[in-house]
């Protein structure tokens, strides 16, 4: 049992739904508990579960994990590693426990299938999958369905509404994409009214995006649960070309966007508050936040979610902030003071963790929370140097700073922590040669690929149900010529030239930001306290730099725009 260092009841998941598919309730479910707690002081933001997914509220959901393949093998592996934790960490404490240790957790079942973002993504537009792919998963699910049961099934891509609803009907289990469950994750971890308030948002803007409207079993548009409804747009359009049609279905449509429409307000209203609030926050810090009355500087501790940052910060400043094997384990900001080794006081600010295709909505809903990172006076940024991809980690972190807006200068002049060096000795040693050879190694590796496809056909046929906590793979025939990668998808040469030029430049600007800010200042083992005094050091050392350039800067207009007469007889 793992006790969560806040006394803050942890809100219910709610019982009143028990249909399998995504819910657009908006009505109150909490618990009476809930309502006490200290800091929830509006009514109005716990009134509302921002969950998509209605499960047991007495135990964590049981997730299936269906993997898309990807490659090279080592791609695949570390990405269906990553979703199984994702998976695994779906689960909300309750009394400020959480049921099960992570690591006491079994792996999710789990299956690796074939990748239709390999091929064009057109001929599958209705469901993602190709129908062998979806019929292959249903017998899965059928099969675990006798044994223990499943609450929900989680693909680890990112699907339209549509997709999601197609596959919901045909599997009859209601199914998160990746964007969905770490919304979802967030929803369930949130603490304080400020993570819980952006959480709810980040739900909301999802559910948004995901509204489709269905025909039910008389044939009439509507906009109901039913399972047998087949889904007819996510635009409100009709299927026969007639543009918009009105009636039961459209007024259904137009009753979910205006409560959606009115709860976001309602929400940003509350968010707003709390970013002023902290404005008023920062600013009070920075002018006098010392008891000498010295500005007090902030040092922002980013990473790959995961990476080690709140037990780095809890082993700087000797404090005990929440660590967990479990992904995003922090969904809010925790500052802390630490007094540097030449004496000056600063805060140390442990933060949400990153994680690649993050959701949008989410870096949009918990602006209020990232600010504090744009706003630092110095970044440090914790890598957790045992990770086989250690270099998509880096991209992934340094593009979200982008997004969030933090300035190229501070970017550059980030402190990179390899942390959990305990685990790896050996690997941070190994890094450099890795990514000389990667090219090398990429070649190999596919054609690799292609032997280890014609294996998986071999065992697909032999055993079809075999063992669902190994990873299985039930691909057809694949041309995976000319594929790039962005992010952890695959695209064709065709796709990737489709991309919006945008994100293919974004993606040069993140490769060259990758190039400059390469390269490991410290290394540290947070649990071990290795290089902990090292880090300090360079974190005083950093911030003086930084105050002798401020300062030069502003001799500089004094010189140039307020001369003094003492200076000026001075300089002649
Ligand atoms: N072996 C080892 N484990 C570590 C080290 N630092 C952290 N961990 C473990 O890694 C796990 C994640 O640590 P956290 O501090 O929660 O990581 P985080 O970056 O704050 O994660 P999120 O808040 O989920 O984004 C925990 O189980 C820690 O005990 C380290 O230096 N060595
Ligand atoms: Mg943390």
């Amino acid at each position: 049992m793992l006790l969560r260092p806040s006394t803050c009841i942890r809100k219910l998941l709610s019982s009143q739904t028990q249909t399998p598919f995504l819910s657009f309730s908006f009505s109150s479910t909490t618990t009476s508990r809930r309502k006490k707690n200290k800091g929830d002081s509006d009514p109005d933001s716990i009134d509302h579960n921002g969950s998509v997914l209605f499960v047991d509220p007495s135990r964590a959901p049981k997730l299936f994990v269906v993997q898309p393949r990807l490659r090279p093998q080592p791609v695949l592996d570390s990405k269906l590693e990553e979703a199984l934790n994702l998976a695994n960490s779906l689960e909300q404490p309750r009394d400020g426990f959480y049921e099960e240790e992570f690591e006491s957790k079994g792996l999710p079942p789990h299956l690796v299938v074939q990748n239709p973002a390999i091929r064009s993504t057109r001929a599958h537009a209705d469901a993602y999958f190709g129908p062998g792919t979806v019929d292959n998963i249903k017998c899965h699910l059928r099969a675990l369905e006798t044994e223990s049961g499943i609450d929900a099934v989680f693909i680890n891509a990112i699907l339209s509404g549509i997709q999601l609803r197609n596959l919901e009907v045909a599997w009859g289990k209601p199914v998160l994409d990746r964007v969905g469950l770490i919304i979802e994750i967030f929803n369930a971890h949130a603490e304080t009214k400020e993570a819980k308030l952006q959480a709810e948002l980040a739900a909301l803007m999802y559910k948004k995006t995901r509204l489709v409207r269905v025909r039910g079993p008389g044939g009439r548009l509507t906009f109901g649960q039913s399972g047998e409804a087949e889904v007819v747009s996510a635009r409100g359009r009709g299927s026969g070309g007639r543009g918009f049609i009105s009636g039961a279905g459209e007024t259904e449509l137009q009753l979910q966007r205006r409560r959606i429409q009115e709860r976001r307000n309602s929400l940003l209203m509350q968010i707003e508050e709390v970013r002023r609030t902290r404005a008023l926050q920062r600013l009070s810090r920075k002018r006098h936040g010392c008891s000498s009355g010295q500005g007090l500087a902030t040092v922002a501790v980013v990473g790959y979610t995961n990476a080690g940052k709140s037990t780095l910060v809890s082993a700087l400043s000797d404090t005990d902030l929440y660590s967990d094997n479990r992904l995003f384990a922090t969904v809010d900001t925790r500052l802390r003071s630490v007094i540097l080794p030449s004496g000056r006081k600063v805060l140390l600010s442990d933060t949400v963790g990153f994680i690649s295709d993050l959701p949008v909505q989410l870096v949009d809903a918990f602006h209020a929370t990232l600010e504090e990172v744009a706003e630092a006076d110095l970044l440090v940024h914790v890598m957790d140097s045992s990770a086989h991809d250690l270099e998509e980690h880096r991209s992934t972190v340094l593009q979200v700073l982008q997004q969030i807006g933090v300035s190229e200068d501070k970017i550059q002049n980030m402190i990179e922590v390899w942390n959990k060096i305990d685990l790896s000795e050996e690997n941070v040693g190994g890094i450099e040669s890795v990514e000389a050879d990667d090219e090398e190694y990429l070649t190999e590796a596919d054609n690799d690929y292609e032997e280890v496809s014609e294996e998986y056909n071999e065992d697909e046929e032999e055993d079809e149900l075999s063992e669902f906590s190994s990873s299985e793979s039930l691909d057809d025939d694949d041309d995976d010529s000319n594929c790039h990668y962005s992010g952890n998808m695959e695209y064709s040469e065709e796709e990737y030239d489709g991309i919006a030029p945008s994100v293919q430049s974004r993606g040069q600007d993140i490769c060259q930001m990758t190039e400059m800010s390469r390269g490991c200042h410290v290394k540290t083992s947070a649990v071990m306290g290795v290089g902990l005094q090292e880090l300090l050091q360079l974190i005083d050392q950093k911030l003086e730099e930084q105050r002798n350039v401020v300062q030069r800067s502003f001799g500089f207009f004094d010189r140039k725009w307020r001369p003094s007469l003492s200076e000026t007889s001075t300089d002649q």
